[in-house]
Order: C-alpha cells, then sequence, then structure tokens
C-alpha cells in the first residue's frame, strides 16, 4: 500500500489545533489566515519544535518511533526569518552539499561570492533566497515555509515561484504559508484556511 509523504493526525497543543491532513508526495498545501492565527504554531509542530499530542508519519513512519534528528533531516521547517549562526553564508553547508548549493545559487539570482560575504551585510531579500537554498540543500521530504518571499522583489518571487515548482515536479511536498492569493494559485494543489487556531479546506477552484 502506498503511504502519503505526510500523515498528521489529531495533531494538538494547547495553543492549537487539533489538525489533521495528508499531504501526498509533489504536493503543495497552500495555508493563509490572519496574523496570529496559528499558522507558525502549525508548522513548528509538524516539525517537532512545539510540544503536542497527536501522531505525524512520515511514508508511513510514525515520528514517535523516531529520533528528532531523524524526523527533522525528513521534515525541514524554515521560519519567515531564518537563523544564521555562524559568520558566512558558505559556513552553514557541508561540502558534501556544495555543488547543490552552486547549482541552486543562479537559479535565484543569487551570486556564489555571498557565500563567502558576511551574512549580516547580505540584504534581507538575499538571506531569505540564501535560506531557502539551505533548505533545500538538505534534501528534505517535506518543506514547511514560512512566507518565503515576503522580503523579495517581483522578479526574486517568480525565480522562487519557478524553483518550487521544479522542486515540486521532482517530488518535493510542500506545506506554504502565504499571505498571497497568486502565489496560492501559482503553487497551490489544495488551499487551507487558519482561523482561530483551527484549519478549513477551501474550495477548490475551477
Ligand atoms: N509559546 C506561546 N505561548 C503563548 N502564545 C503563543 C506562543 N506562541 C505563539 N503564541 C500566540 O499564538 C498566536 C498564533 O501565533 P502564530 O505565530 O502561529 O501566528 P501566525 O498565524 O503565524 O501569524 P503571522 O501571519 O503574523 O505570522 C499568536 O497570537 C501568538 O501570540
Amino acid at each position: 500500500m502506498q503511504h502519503p509523504r505526510l500523515r498528521i493526525r489529531n495533531l494538538q497543543s494547547p495553543l492549537a489545533g487539533p489538525f489533521s491532513f495528508d499531504l501526498e508526495a509533489g504536493q503543495c498545501l497552500t495555508i493563509s489566515g490572519p496574523s496570529g492565527a496559528g499558522k507558525s504554531l502549525l508548522l513548528r509542530m509538524l516539525c517537532d519544535l512545539d510540544p503536542h499530542t497527536g501522531e505525524a508519519l512520515l511514508n508511513g513512519l510514525p515520528r514517535s518511533g523516531m529520533s528528532a534528528p531523524a524526523w527533522r533531516a525528513g521534515v525541514i521547517y524554515q521560519p519567515a526569518e531564518a537563523a544564521w549562526w555562524l559568520p558566512t553564508a558558505g559556513e552553514h553547508f557541508k561540502p558534501a552539499q556544495m555543488a547543490r548549493v552552486r547549482e541552486l545559487l543562479p537559479q535565484l539570482n543569487l551570486s556564489p561570492s555571498l557565500l563567502e560575504s558576511d551574512i549580516t551585510r547580505l540584504s534581507t531579500g538575499e538571506r531569505q533566497r540564501m535560506a531557502l537554498i539551505r533548505s533545500l540543500a538538505c534534501q528534505p521530504q517535506v518543506l514547511l515555509l514560512d512566507e518565503p518571499t515576503a522580503a523579495l522583489d517581483p522578479e526574486s518571487v517568480a525565480a522562487t515561484e519557478a524553483l518550487l515548482q521544479r522542486e515540486l515536479a521532482a517530488g518535493l511536498s510542500i506545506i506554504l504559508v502565504t499571505h498571497s492569493e497568486a502565489q496560492a494559485q501559482t503553487l497551490g494543489h489544495r488551499s487551507m484556511t487558519m482561523r482561530d487556531r483551527k484549519l478549513s479546506e477551501n474550495e477548490a477552484t475551477p
């Protein structure tokens, strides 16, 4: 039997939920909703950063039977403002990731020289695109993206969306929090709305 890429059952904390849904391989689920509705709370539970009850399964394997590092190797969370803990972006990558990183940089209109620049000198938009490269370089099965284009100009938004479409076509599953209806239409196979810390599925538009 084929398992969904991600299966969520009654995921809940005192702050949000319960949440239950399935996400297939290569599928993008977009989540929109007002500020403070609970979107980031859901993403944090999905990647096991916040305490919760309920179950999550990756390719049929329950998280309760996995170590936290094993789960987070498969399910990667990219917050709206990613943390950087070393002086340059390049130092955040393992040598084995560098071929992939050099492939991805031009796809997001980033110069390879930015890998050596002090991370604080990168613009907000450059850091946001570099954070996406950091997430993709880990080759996740499920990518949780919290407003990944919020700081970007239209050209960079288009480049990011095109890259995400290629990744989806290659089998990556994405949960995308976005305030952009156009982005939800471009990338989403399904869309949901978060209100008062509860999710509801939106009607599919023809
Ligand atoms: N650890 C916590 N303890 C108590 N309340 C919290 C905690 N973390 C978040 N909240 C509250 O839960 C609510 C939902 O927060 P969340 O960050 O999920 O919103 P959001 O939907 O992602 O909003 P935005 O679109 O502004 O990012 C907010 O009111 C927030 O203040």
